[in-house]
Parts: C-alpha cells; structure tokens; sequence
C-alpha cells in the first residue's frame, strides 16, 4: 500500500558511449566480447522459477564468423508455452497487487544495472549475435533499452495521474488496471531494445507476460532476462520462451485468458496472427488488444534545391548502418536529375571506403547478416537487378556466406519507379535509386506516396521552406516517422515515438505514453456521499 504520492520526473536520455579509440569502454567492451567468446553458454527457457532446459539444443553462431559456437539454446514446443501462460497466470495476482512504486523501482533497477554493471555484456551479446558494431549496439542494447525502461515509467506514472473531475457530493476516480488475462510478447532479431521494451512495458503496466524472442536473438534475450530477474522481477511475470510461431500461436490464441499481442516484426506474420485472433474471437473472455509494428519500404525524396552531400550522407547512414536491417532504413531514394550525378558519385565513393568484417575490429562500419535465409532472400533481389532491364547496380553487389553473411552495401539504379525493389521490404543492405526529373517535384511526391502499402518512415531534404511544406501535407499518411534534412533512421525514445501506419502497423509509438495505454483497462469508481432516499424528483411535486 502506498503512503505519498509519488513522483518520476521526465529522465534525460541515456548518454552514448563512442567507443573512440583510448577510451575506456572501447577497451572493458574488447575484455567483454572476448570473455562471452571463451564461455560456451547453455541457455534455458525462463518458465515461472524454473530454468526449463529441453533436448532440442540449437546452436548459437555470430552472423559474421559462422564455425564459432557461442552456446546453444533449448528450443521448447506446446507443452512450454502452456506452461509459460500457466506461470504468468499463477504470478497475476500477485503482480497487480504490488505497488507502483514497487513495480516502478525494479524496472529502474534494471535500468541502472544495464547503464553499469552490465552494459558491456549487453552491448557484447548483440554485437555477437546479431552482428552489430559497438556504435549500433551502444545505441541499440544499451541506450535504447535504459531509454525504454526509465521513460517508460515516467509515461506511466503521468497516466496514473489523469484523473476525472467530481461534482458535488461526490468523488470519482480511474483505475488503471492491468489486462484480463495474460500478454503474449513476440520480439524480432534486429533490435536487442525493442525485444526488451515488448514484455517490460506491458508488465509494467501490471501484466503478466509470455516473452517469445527471435530465434537469432536469444542470445542478447537471455542476457536482458537474467538482469530484471537481478533487479527483483518475482518469477512468472515475464516468461521467456524459444518456440516456433506457428505452435505458439495455436496455443495462445486460443487460451480463454489471451489479452492481447504485443507484437514487432514482418507485416505478413502480423496478419496471420491478426486472422487467427479474429477467427477465435468468440474464445476469449475480453477482446484481445493487437498491438504491431512491421514493415517498412521507407523513402527519402531530395528536392532540386538539396544539397548533394546532405543526401548522400543520409542515405549511407539510413540505408546501410546494421547492414539496412532496420525497419526505418531508407530503401528506396527520388533523387532529381540536377544534382542525381553528384549524389551518386557520393554514394559510390561511400559505398568503396566502407570496411566490413567481424564486430570485433571497430574499424568495420558493416558487418553481417543476420542468417542465411535472409542472405539467400538479399542475395536474389540483387542478382535479379544484374539481370533485369530496367535496372542496375550503382555500387556493390558482391555476397559472400563463406565465413560469415556479408552482402556488400548495394545500390541499385533504376529506370522504374515500380521496380520490385521500389516497393517491397528487403530488409537488408539494398538502397534503391530512381531520378526524377528535377521539374516533376509535385507528382514525384505522389509517386512517393502511392508506391508501397508501408506507411513507416520517411524523409525530405530540401533547403526550400515551400518544398518541405509540400512535401510534409502531400505525405502525410506515407510515414508515421517524417524527417525533414535528415535520415530516415535513429528515433530516440522520447524524443521521436516510433510507429507506422498503413501496412506498418497499428502505430501505437513504442516507447511512448500512447504505447501504455494499451496495456491497461480502465474502471471508473464513482462515490456518492449523501445517497438519496428518495426516488421523487423536485419537479414531480404538485403546484
Ligand atoms: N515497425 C517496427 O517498429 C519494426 C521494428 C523492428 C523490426 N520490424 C520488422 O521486423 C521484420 C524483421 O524482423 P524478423 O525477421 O525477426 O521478423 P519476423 O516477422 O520473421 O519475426 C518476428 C517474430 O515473430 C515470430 N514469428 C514468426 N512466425 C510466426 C508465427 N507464424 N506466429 C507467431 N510468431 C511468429 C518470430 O519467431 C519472431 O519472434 C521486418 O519486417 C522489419 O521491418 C519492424
Ligand atoms: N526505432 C529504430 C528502428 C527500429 C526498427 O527496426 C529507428 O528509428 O531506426
């Protein structure tokens, strides 16, 4: 029971460690990466306060050296994620009940313990499994996940205090309780941050969670796990399973106690979920929230007026930082055709001084992908532009899966502003170039608007104040992410709440108050304090 209320000020964004060479993080990171690389892990599911350990091991390779074996993982199938629901169910009650400041307090440890003690293990666990560079990890498993953590509980705690007015003789009130039931998280392999955001903020909330992490980021999962468990999460709040989609979804989306999906990763696994949900709608005791956030074919358009090193800069950096697996990467580019021959001189003279290789020589600014399905799946995209007409590659184009999945940085030109790689999602390093003519700025902004169903971020470069004008009306639904003069990637939490529209998703703004209310029920309490005794009103007495 709380005795004062309580306050958690707006925090300030967790400061980005750069790693330059001398300093100190570079070198405890260095220590970090090479003590994770001597251990070979066996990495349970988290099943209320069991550590569940299966005979179905799957091995643990960084994307970029593919013979090192990190650990193994034990995959679960129906059985955990029955369990994993009973545990969250049994844990409910409980949960609810404690307190705010409670519940707050082991989410800002969690924190706290990233921010120090832990943040080389949670930056070296990404780089490895996921093959990120110090720079796109620091930003990623450290900043962003302390970032969602601490604004998290600021948004939450502002909620709590919006209350209703009362009238006279009365006091009303709302409650913000936790959902009916049990959450299911389901996380993607690029963002180590959005893997932990997904189940913390809707326990936050008081929920209780069934936590299903990508295969190829279990590795940073459990790392991430083993830290709230540290910072006093009771067990069974969140639950951590590895299970294969379709057997966890025909367990829980058909559990009388499903309360709604927290979802991010591709559209096409959203809609089977969303479907699925619909088809059993009549199962449930309360209707589910469907919270995701998927794809994306994000644009930039260069205006006639922009200038050509400012368009090129945004375009290495947003099309090609995490090899282009961010679900913001700029894939697609409108460039007009007066300053199109020095943009791409640019781009290509980027293209050839970028260094690729293993996360643990700093000076690579690309590294691999993350398996090979997704090499398979980049590497036909390219080979077809080799060979289709109306396409050709700029820069790059080289793919090599011999030691590790590195796709060389490529960018295709084309004639098409329908070519497939205008419009579908790659998810890979893969930047698509069309140049407009310079006059046709208006209807190249229709262009931008009609040619892909995603709707998640996008850019404008232009030092006309008019065309930007334009271009942010005409584009209005195109992007729930608009950056103007810059690239299309690198939201901070706080800062730019992150979502999309269309087929990007149901933009609830991860990491942002919007976000929250999903996750709670609201009751109204109304008191009266001098009931009436009477059901007669005045009016109906006699003259
Ligand atoms: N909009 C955003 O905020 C955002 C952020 C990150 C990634 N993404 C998107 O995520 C995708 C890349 O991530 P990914 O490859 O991990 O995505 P994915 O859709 O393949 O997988 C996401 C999660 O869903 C699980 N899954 C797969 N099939 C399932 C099924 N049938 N039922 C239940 N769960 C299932 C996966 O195991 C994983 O945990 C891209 O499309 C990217 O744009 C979007
Ligand atoms: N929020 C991240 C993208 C997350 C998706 O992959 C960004 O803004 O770049």
């Amino acid at each position: 029971m709380s005795i004062g209320t309580f306050s958690y000020p707006l925090p300030v964004n967790e400061p980005v460690l750069n790693y330059a060479p001398g300093s100190k993080e570079r070198e405890q990171l260095k220590v970090t990466l090479a003590t994770l690389k001597a251990e070979t892990l066996d990495i349970p599911m988290y099943i209320g306060s069991e550590q569940v350990f299966t005979k179905n091991k799957i091995s643990i390779h960084p994307p970029h050296e593919r013979k090192y074996t990190l650990g193994q993982f034990s995959m679960g199938d129906k059985k955990h994620v029955q369990q994993a629901i009973d545990a969250a169910l049994a844990a409910k009650e409980k949960w609810a009940a404690l307190s705010w400041e409670s519940r707050a307090g082991i989410f800002l440890k969690a924190a706290d313990l990233i921010a120090t003690k832990y943040r080389f293990h949670m930056n070296g666990t990404t780089m490895l499994g996921q093959s990120k560079n110090a720079y796109q990890a620091e930003i990623d498993s450290a900043c962003e996940i302390i970032d969602f953590l601490r604004f998290n509980v600021h948004f939450l705690s502002e909620i709590y205090k919006q209350q209703p007015i009362s009238g006279p003789g009365m006091h009303n009130r709302l409650e913000y309780r936790p959902l009916e039931g049990f959450v299911l998280a389901v996380t993607p392999f690029n963002f180590t941050a959005i893997g932990g955001n997904l189940p913390t903020s809707a326990a936050m909330c008081g929920n209780v969670v069934v936590w299903k992490p990508a295969n190829t980021q279990v590795y940073s999962a459990q790392m991430f796990m083993r830290i709230l468990k540290e910072a006093g999460l009771p067990d069974g709040v969140i639950n951590l399973i590895y299970v294969n989609g379709p057997e966890l979804g025909e367990v829980c989306f058909s559990h009388r106690d499903f309360a709604g999906v927290h979802f991010t990763g591709s559209t096409g696994v959203f809609n089977t979920m969303w479907e699925t949900i619909g088809k059993n709608i009549g199962r449930y005791k309360s209707y589910p929230r469907i919270v995701g956030e998927t794809g994306g074919k994000d644009f930039v358009i260069a205006h006639k007026s922009a200038d050509p090193a400012v368009v090129a800069t945004a375009l290495l950096r947003g099309a090609f930082e995490f090899q282009g697996q961010k679900c913001s990467a700029a894939s697609r580019a409108y460039i007009p055709s007066n300053i199109a021959k020095e943009v791409k001189k640019k781009l290509v003279e980027g293209i050839n001084s970028f260094k690729m290789g293993m996360v643990e020589d700093f000076s690579n600014f690309i590294n691999a992908v993350i398996d090979e399905r997704s090499f398979d799946k980049i590497k036909n995209y390219i080979d077809k532009a080799k060979k289709d007409k109306d396409a050709s590659i700029l820069a790059g184009g080289s793919c090599d899966k011999k030691n590790g999945y590195f796709i060389q940085p490529t960018v295709i030109e084309t004639t098409n502003p329908q070519y497939l790689t205008m419009c579908e999602e790659i998810f890979g390093p893969v930047l698509t170039l069309y140049v407009y003519p310079a006059s046709a700025f208006e209807k190249t902004l229709d262009l931008v608007n009609n040619t892909s169903p995603y709707a998640l971020t996008g850019a404008i470069i232009s030092t006309d104040r008019a065309a930007v004008e334009l271009a942010t009306r005409k584009l209005e639904n195109a992007a729930g992410n608009f950056y103007i003069n810059d690239k299309p990637t690198g939201a901070v939490v706080g800062q730019q709440p992150f979502g999309g529209g269309r087929a990007s998703g149901t933009n609830d703004k991860a990491g942002f108050i919007l976000n929250l209310y999903r996750w709670l029920s609201a009751r109204t309490i109304k008191e009266t304090f001098n009931p009436p005794t009477d059901y007669k009103y005045p009016f109906l007495a006699e003259d």
